[in-house]
């Protein structure tokens, strides 16, 4: 054949092109990422085996050079090895899973027919939040739907969505109930598995639900742990169904388990003397950013409300698990962008949240254990800043605290504080709750919280509820006494948490009863004064102290009831209704011993005659004998038998059909008394595990042509939106030019071109054209 007769190469549109270098690129990243020795001395990301898109948002997030994890871990994650992470905290765990989980799937080529491809869990929302803010940065480049499930705004939008995505952040509860609720949402084809924070998720409080997580999970996935400290509990891993994992331990040999920029020190105090540490540190650090940890959120709640009113000079924030959502965004975002601050915090913001620049870390109660200790301290000297933590310890805790963190490896010293620089608040203290009912209220909420959590530590070496100076601790809150507690077990006191959410249910039509009871009773001047009702944000806290008064602690949504109730102040008896009882109980005699006796005294009794009564209410003998003329009147006896038989053969089948109306009545509700307490037990286990049911859904656009999109808060136009934008996403896959075939070879996965019915003769010409093709 003559030159002149050699045949045109086809001329290629630009996407075309595009896709071709794509498909190269892929092959070579597949090729490469197949030994990863080959990268664990990589220093930037430009040499890592990663595509251009993921290259791009890393870039664009600003990161260039790889930290030691990330070193060690991204190379063997992309060769899709199972890996066990620990490295210190703000060491960069983040990157060392999400740019695998994206390279994963990208090289996967995952589109949304696809499914689930990749499901990251937290064990906070917060740090969920934060997880997903980082995804979204450097996945910009990507056009996979990534959705945020952090519990419930809308559950079933959050259905509809859910089943249309590639990768989820979520926490384990909510995630867990779209498992069982939601239809269309399945894991069947998930790749990888992250649990970040993984000792916390595996452990006890989310044992059950991780287990039923896991066992919707498919066992051929990849999957990946991170912590900074991390288990390595056999039967902790063998739920997850490792296969030969990697264990990535980057600063295990090093000297020590904190920052190397870290300084620490703790102070060992009276109970009694914290609150006036704590205000003479804050008024001396009014240049810094500090976060101070506490153990319950009502103490988080007293000591916030009574610093604002001391004004110490600098802003003052408190985060809590009690918190809506909304709430808790704004304050992690507030205290994110603020320079100088003061965050009071529950172990909500102890593990994996990133604020910038925060310069102290004070831990105002002991933590549970060492590893609290590394995640609380980790809030500062995070990446290559520097920072200080500073621990309060009891005389009591401190020698057990301190040896426990030094077998972890965390170097720590005392520091005393001169008595001389300590500013004594208690008098304030004192004044505020003496004039303002909400405070003392809130100040004796704090009391028995922190109580409660010394009394349910695991380590009794360390924690000694008894030993607690409660007194003097009262006073220091501004208390004028001790609130009266009880213990109650553990068991006994979940079972009192549900039977009183169940009682709640029936409550309303008790408290019509109720109110009608109350009219008759004396109102002291105290009853008038909580009856009365103001408008400031404590309000709320202020009615509730009818309850508080007049009963046990709390009938509001705090869980201290559980625990400790306030014993009642009148020790009144019930009155018992037979005078005699009422005698014996005064001769102190037990209840036990006045009901023996009470049975006793009724059998002793004669038996009475039954009466019953008719319309007028006249009484009458229950067999009553009928007048004989009349009887004989009436007919013969055996028509009238047989009538009495029939009429009353129709009354008993009337009582019967009542009856069994009643019993199925009787049935229906128990069943939903069942489904009730299933939905608060699991409630319950959700708010143990830091979740709330009032939460906000955020999901990424995946249509949005290599753009991650929020919609979350758009839901019906974006909803349209996506609808169109898939449409036109399809269509597309169908009119260009099919390279399915090496895609399938790439991808090692079988692909389905899906089409959308044409629309126009266009449309219809071309998708003929295309299947004549294929
Ligand atoms: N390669 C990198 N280059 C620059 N900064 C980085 C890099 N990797 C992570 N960072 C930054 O370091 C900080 C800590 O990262 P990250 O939150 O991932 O730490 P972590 O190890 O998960 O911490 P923790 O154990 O507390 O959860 C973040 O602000 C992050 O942006």
């Amino acid at each position: 054949m003559s030159e002149e007769q050699q045949p045109e190469p086809p001329k290629l549109s630009g996407r075309q092109k595009r896709k071709i270098i794509e498909q190269e690129e892929l092959q070579t990243i597949e090729e490469k990422t197949k030994q990863p020795e080959n990268f664990v001395d990589t220093k930037f990301f430009d040499d890592l085996p990663i595509s251009t898109k993921t290259r791009k948002g890393l870039k664009r997030a600003n990161f260039r050079q790889l930290t030691d994890i990330q070193r060690k871990a991204i190379p063997l994650a992309l060769a899709k090895r199972d890996v066990l992470g620990a490295a210190k905290t703000g060491s960069g765990k983040t990157l060392s899973f999400l740019v695998p989980v994206l390279e994963i799937l990208h090289r996967a080529r995952w589109n949304q027919a696809d499914g689930l491809g990749a499901l990251i869990i937290s064990p906070t929302r917060e740090l969920a939040v934060q997880i997903f803010e980082v995804l979204k940065k450097i996945g910009f480049e990507h056009s996979f739907s990534a959705g945020l499930i952090i519990g419930g705004k809308d559950f079933k939008v959050e259905s509809e969505r859910i089943a249309r995505m590639n990768i989820l952040v979520a926490t384990p509860g909510r995630l867990l109930q779209h498992m069982d609720q939601s239809v269309g949402f399945d894991c069947d084809n998930l790749q990888a598995l992250v649990l970040d924070e993984a000792d916390r998720i595996l452990d006890m409080g989310f044992q059950k639900t991780v287990n039923a997580i896991i066992d919707n999970l498919p066992n051929s996935r990849q999957t990946m742990l991170f912590s900074a400290t991390q288990t390595r509990s056999v039967k902790d891993l063998a739920r997850l169904s490792l296969h030969d994992p990697e264990y990535v331990a980057v600063h295990e040999k090093s000297e020590h388990s904190t920052p190397h920029n870290l300084t620490q020190h703790y102070i060992v105090c009276d109970l009694q003397k914290k609150l006036d540490i704590l205000f003479s540190f804050i008024k001396s650090h009014l240049q810094n950013k500090t976060i101070v940890f506490m153990s319950s959120c009502k103490q988080t709640r007293f000591v916030f409300e009574a610093f604002c009113k001391l004004q110490p000079g600098i802003s003052l924030l408190h985060l809590h698990g009690k918190q809506k959502q909304t709430k808790r965004v704004e304050i992690f975002r507030k205290f994110t962008s603020t320079q100088h601050a003061v965050l009071f915090s529950t172990d909500i913001a102890a593990r994996g949240l990133d604020f910038p620049a925060v310069d102290w870390v004070l831990q105002l109660d002991c933590p549970e254990d060492a590893d609290t200790y590394i995640h609380r301290v980790g809030r500062t000297a995070r990446f290559d800043a520097g920072g200080h933590g500073l621990l309060l310890l009891l005389p009591t805790e401190a020698e057990g605290m301190i040896e426990e963190l030094k077998k972890k490896k965390v170097p720590i010293d005392e520091i005393k504080v001169r008595d001389s620089k300590q500013k004594s608040i208690q008098k304030q203290l004192q004044s505020f709750c003496f004039r303002d009912a909400e405070m003392k209220y809130l100040g004796q909420r704090a009391f028995v919280s922190y109580m409660r959590s010394v009394y349910l530590q695991r380590n009794k070496n360390i924690f000694k509820a008894t030993e607690l100076p409660t007194e003097e601790y009262a006073a220091s809150l501004g208390l004028a006494g001790v609130p009266k507690i009880k213990f109650l077990t553990q068991a006994k006191a979940k079972e009192t948490a549900v039977s009183r959410l169940l009682k709640e249910n029936d409550k309303k039509e008790e408290d019509v009863e109720e109110e009608e009871k109350t009219k008759d009773q004396v109102k002291t001047k105290y009853d008038r004064m909580f009856q009365r009702k103001n408008q400031d944000i404590l309000s709320e806290h202020y009615n509730k102290l009818v309850d508080f008064e007049n009963d046990t602690i709390g009938k509001d949504d705090d869980d201290d009831e559980d625990f400790m109730t306030i014993r009642r102040k009148d020790h009144e008896l019930e009155s018992e209704p037979e005078e005699e009882i009422k005698e014996l109980v005064s001769e102190n005699l037990s209840k036990r011993q006045a009901n023996m006796t009470k049975k006793h005294i009724a059998k002793k009794m004669t038996k009475g005659e039954r009466i019953v009564f008719d319309d007028e209410g006249n009484p009458h003998q229950l067999y009553e004998m009928e007048n004989e003329e009349e009887f004989l009147k009436a007919g013969d006896a055996k028509v009238q038998k047989e009538a009495y038989i029939s009429e009353e053969a129709k009354v008993m089948e009337s009582a019967d059909w009542d009856d069994k109306a009643t019993a199925k009545q009787k049935r229906k509700e128990k069943r939903e008394k069942r489904k009730l307490q299933k939905r608060l037990e699991l409630e319950e286990m959700r708010r143990e595990q830091g979740e709330d049911m009032d939460d906000v859904v955020y999901t990424l656009g995946s249509g949005a042509e290599d753009n991650y999109s929020e919609s979350g808060s758009e839901a019906s136009s974006d909803e349209e939106d996506e609808e169109r934008k898939a449409f036109k996403r399809k269509w597309r896959e169908a009119q260009e030019d099919s390279s399915s075939s090496e895609d399938e070879s790439l991808s090692g996965k079988k692909r389905v071109i899906e089409t959308d019915e044409p629309v126009t003769l266009a449309d219809q010409e071309a998708l003929a054209l295309k299947l004549l093709g294929a």
